[in-house]
């Protein structure tokens, strides 16, 4: 962790609020890449990163708080404990929830939420989100005056996370709340490594520790889709080789090389990424894929 001057802000900002309501997008629009952006997780928080957000002085973490929603079940009261102990330790909240839904009065799943969001006794924006869809301007001040009344707000912001409205001032806003810090991810990492990236080198390096030296340097490994299941992640991979001997030996007897080096990766992503995986691994022959340029660019070498 780099030592900033006196000033740095840094801090994590918990993303809260119904599915569909447009964390993923506001995310990925302030921190400007289609994908979240990972690296070694800090011991601080246990929620899973969404994206790291650099700027003059300061850093913003976001990070997803899964199960922020009313659960259905018997459930209730411990994951309830979990969201609440999830927002406590970060350092602001930010809740969204959907103008176009809540036109006809804030629905009992928002509610919800702010309740939690109050009860963690963080610092709170609350940002009402896709107000493009609002036939008029005049019908988002019934929506504010209604989310004002359900926590003690630090600022009420009417966002579009699609359109980009007022995306600037509520950032302005979260840093202003951001407690003095350390730089929690190293600016080159964060800003230049898409999390595809990360998990091919995660399982390329236990390939090469399973196999020792018997398939040197013929193995890359390609991230085929990443896919998100609630605080699933489903991972397909592909361990390419150069030769259908060499795909033998990744394989091994009765597939239980290959098994091995999934179950070690999986440990091993599982903590980086703060969500339980399925990591489905398969060996391809890729005769030549050291000189194909196409192929080298896809995996980001
Ligand atoms: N019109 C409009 N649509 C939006 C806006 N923000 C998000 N959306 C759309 O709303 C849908 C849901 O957005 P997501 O960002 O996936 O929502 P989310 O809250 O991350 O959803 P979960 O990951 O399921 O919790 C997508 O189709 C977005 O394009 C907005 O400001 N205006």
């Amino acid at each position: 962790m780099a030592r900033e001057g006196e000033g740095f802000r840094s801090g994590f900002v918990a993303v809260v609020g119904r599915p569909n309501v447009g964390k993923s997008t506001l995310v990925n629009r302030l921190v400007g890449q289609k994908i979240s952006i990972i690296s070694s997780r800090p011991q601080t928080t246990r929620s899973p990163i969404r994206g790291v957000r650099n700027g003059p002085g300061y850093q913003a973490v976001f990070v997803d708080t899964p199960g922020s929603q009313k659960p259905r079940d018997t459930l209730r009261a411990r994951m309830q404990e979990r969201v609440l102990d999830s927002l406590s330790e970060s350092d602001v909240v930010l809740f969204m929830l959907d103008a176009s839904q809540a036109k006809g009065g804030v629905g009992r799943g928002d509610r919800f939420v702010a309740d939690l969001v109050a009860r963690s006794r963080t610092p709170a924006i609350a940002a009402i989100n896709k107000v493009d869809l609002l036939p008029r301007r005049d019908d988002a001040l019934p929506i504010v005056d209604e989310v004002r009344g359900l926590a003690d707000w630090e600022d009420v912001f009417l966002i579009s996370a699609t359109a980009g409205t007022n995306i600037e001032p509520l950032m302005d806003a979260v840093v202003r709340l951001l407690p003095q810090g350390p730089r929690y991810f190293p600016e080159g990492v964060v800003t230049d490594y898409p999390e595809t990236l990360i998990l091919a080198e995660y399982i390329r390096e236990k390939a090469l520790e399973v196999l020792r030296e018997e398939v040197p340097h013929a193995v890359a490994v390609e991230i085929d889709e990443v896919e998100r299941k609630g605080d699933l992640t489903v991972i397909y991979a592909i361990i390419h080789v150069e030769r259908p001997s060499q795909r033998m030996i990744v394989l091994g007897k009765g597939g239980r090389t290959i098994k091995r080096i999934g179950t070690e990766a999986r440990r091993d992503v599982e903590r980086l990424l703060g969500t339980r995986i399925y990591l489905d691994l398969k060996v391809k022959v890729s005769p030549g894929w050291r000189s194909n340029r196409g192929f080298l660019e896809r995996l980001g070498l």
